[in-house]
């Protein structure tokens, strides 16, 4: 039975020289490598130097590999294959591992025949014992004749050799559609070594798959966790290495490559206790991930200067402001069930947020049954924890960092986070339910806010936005007598989705977040055309929280313009849920809420594709309405012009069980945002 997890990372999976990969590796916390034959060849360091650089790291080399091409070759390949493998066995003493991974060989003139490979490996493993060292045997998904790895394992089972073990490699058993149940008949003291990787669902020939789009396991589409059971269920001891072919990785940063692979280690392992408690994991206790019960509050940072246009929109939007922070230049904006901050603090996380980013998001909460337990499981998971400073009597609310640096905070029943308004915020008037003014304790929901909060005498669409700003001391009645009175809401009732935009070889490690922290579900990623080049978008859900990350790959589309204004912002829009889309649009047009247009062309087709009647397209006509339907239902969605700041919101009504984020309608609404954002008097071209 394991008493620690040994974790290890092939050296190929990770970009840089050999010395950026340890310092990578090593601080992502692995236990050791495996060192990949071209990473040594490339260096000009000598062995024992490579090897000492390797120790001096706290690592361990687990294994050199590949030793290529070596089973049941005809003479005078074998004789050549057994001085090459002395060659290399004398090179892994002076490197310092003793393990050494044979894949099976693709040699055009091998000759097959089991027992003769057997044989072979019997042969070697005497050669490897002189020179005190061990050989795993794996099979490539496409060797020539050992491709599988019941058949690697006959091999290693006939060669009978104390010298000659197995090894195990995900990919080339689930990529080939192997079920990995048979692992469990293999002795664990017979596995010399595992190798970990998973794989998007992208049918193509197996080796370009392998060598150019591996992944780390929980990032893409294989049953990484069944196969890691069956390895757990042998007794199997060694090392969990990640080899991870993959051409972005390579390209990506070594600190943040090292770090996902870890992450993806931990939670793959924690799957395999969760799934099979009775199996031993060598894994520290940390809590299961949380589904999600909700989105608590989303907060927008802000300066002074910009904080009354932002609250034009919100105001514009129906939300309305309904308590001020203790301590903190931070107002309250309520409707539905929907709670949006504007912080203008000139100091602390929000003022570096907006100092970086312009207007922003700068958190974004969470409500989960156990905020501290899910902060422990972040830790647990190399996730770090953001911390702030809070006056004496404030909630110390746990949060961790989480896309384009940007904070996550956990909220929970408990007694202390469940007052977090109470605690923190002025609410000396009820106004917590502000769409429905009825529920205040003496009708006087509305007025009172007015007295803390001058609202905008403008509206967005007129281009008129308020002086005034946040009131800290008494409203002088006469002003507030001229106030207008506060839009009635729109009807938007919850957080549907939010929407964040990452560079794209960024979009599989806060998948890999998600997906590791919390009890999420991914859909499959999806292809959005945009006027100037394509935007990958996937959608990931987690109980009540549903976010959708799109990763830009080209710099003038819509997102990643986005990315390149903002320095890296992450929240491009929220999605905001309303039961009744064209009583919702008919109140944001009242409240001067800067709708996005909808060009005539798509109306004709959305009628033709679903058949529609031409009485609903009608009326999603004149509301600037979207559309979209699945087997489970219809879905209607509007959106708002992009704000100078990049964001803007979207209202979505679902009808039934429809699933989707109505991504037929992005490439329409995005050339439809492009139009609204070019001046006018700018010929179309
Ligand atoms: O792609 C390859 O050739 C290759 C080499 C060594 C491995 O362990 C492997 O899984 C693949
Ligand atoms: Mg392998």
């Amino acid at each position: 039975m394991q008493t620690t997890l040994k974790t290890s990372i092939a050296t190929v999976s990770i970009s840089g020289t050999l010395a950026e990969k340890l310092e990578a590796i090593a601080g992502a916390g692995f236990d050791g490598i495996e060192i990949f034959e071209q990473d040594f060849v490339a260096s000009d360091l000598s062995p024992r130097q490579v090897g000492a650089m390797v120790r001096d790291h706290g690592l361990k080399i687990d294994l050199f590999q590949p030793f290529r091409d070596f089973e049941a070759l005809p003479e005078p390949y074998r004789a050549r294959a057994f001085a090459r493998a002395a060659r290399k066995f004398d090179l892994m003493n002076e490197l310092g591992t003793d393990l050494i991974l044979v894949c099976s060989s693709v040699h055009p003139a091998a000759l097959g025949g089991i027992d003769r490979m057997a044989g072979d490996f019997a042969e070697l493993g005497d050669l490897a014992a002189a020179h005190g060292v061990r050989v795993g045997f794996e099979a490539l998904a496409w060797g020539r004749y050992i491709n599988d790895h019941r058949d690697a394992w006959e091999v290693v089972r006939r060669a009978d050799h104390d010298r000659v073990g197995l090894v195990l490699d995900s990919f080339h058993t689930l990529g080939r559609g192997l079920s990995p149940e048979s692992i469990r008949a293999i002795p664990g003291d017979r596995i010399f070594y595992v190798q970990l990787a998973d794989a998007p669902a992208i049918p193509m020939d197996l080796l370009y798959w392998s060598r150019h789009f591996r992944n780390m396991p929980g990032e893409g589409d294989l049953d990484v966790a069944g196969f890691m059971r069956a390895v757990t269920a042998t007794g199997y001891s060694g090392p969990l290495s990640l080899e991870i072919f993959n051409d972005q990785f390579r390209a990506g940063l070594p600190r943040l490559i090292a770090q996902d692979g870890y992450r993806s280690l931990i939670d793959l392992m924690d799957r395999v206790r969760r799934a099979e408690p009775a199996l031993p994991t060598a894994l520290p206790a940390f809590a299961p991930p949380a589904p999600v019960d909700g989105v608590a509050f989303v907060e927008f940072a802000t300066a002074q200067a910009e904080a009354p246009a932002l609250e034009g929109f919100l105001r514009a939007a129906g939300f309305r402001p309904t308590a001020q922070h203790r301590s903190k230049s931070v107002t309250r904006w309520q409707q539905g069930t929907v709670n949006l901050l504007v912080n203008t603090e000139t100091q602390g996380f929000a003022q570096t947020s907006y100092l970086t980013h312009g207007t922003t998001v700068s958190e974004i909460a969470l409500s989960v049954p156990d905020a501290r337990a899910t902060q422990a499981r972040a830790a647990a998971l190399g996730i770090p924890a953001h911390a702030d400073a809070i006056a004496a009597q404030e909630l110390q609310i746990p949060a961790i960092r989480g896309v384009g640096g940007s904070v996550l905070r956990l909220l929970d029943n408990s007694p202390d986070l469940s007052r977090i308004w109470q605690v923190d915020f002025a609410e000396a008037l009820d106004l917590t339910a502000p769409s429905d003014p009825a529920s205040g304790p003496d009708g006087a929901a509305a007025r009172p806010v007015a007295q803390t909060i001058a609202p905008a005498t403008g509206t967005v669409a007129t281009g008129t936005v308020a002086t005034g700003t946040v009131a800290t001391g008494a409203v002088d009645p006469a002003t507030d007598a001229m106030n207008t009175p506060f839009p009635p809401g729109a009807g938007l009732i919850h957080i549907d989705h939010i929407a964040q935009t990452m560079a794209h070889d960024e979009m599989l490690s806060w998948s890999l977040f998600y997906h590791a922290l919390f009890d999420a579900t991914r859909a499959p990623m999806v292809d959005v055309a945009d006027p100037d080049g394509l935007v990958r978008s996937q959608a990931v859900q987690a109980g009540a929280l549903r976010v959708t990350l799109n990763g830009a790959e080209a710099r003038r589309t819509l997102a990643g313009r986005f990315i390149e204004d903002t320095f890296g912002s992450s929240v491009q829009h929220i999605a905001f849920s309303t039961d009744d889309i064209f009583a919702t649009a008919r109140a944001l047009a009242a409240g001067g809420f800067p709708v996005l247009q909808i060009g005539e062309n798509y109306y004709a087709d959305v009628e033709a594709r679903f058949g529609l009647d031409a009485e609903l397209t009608a009326r999603m006509r004149a509301c600037n309405v979207l559309y979209d339907e699945d087997a489970g239902g219809q879905f209607f969605q509007l959106y708002s012009t992009t704000r100078p700041d990049g964001l803007f919101f979207e209202v979505v009504q679902r009808c039934g069980a429809y699933q989707g984020y109505g991504a037929p309608n992005a490439p329409f609404r995005i050339a439809a945002q492009k139009r609204a954002l070019r001046p006018a008097d700018m010929p179309r071209r």
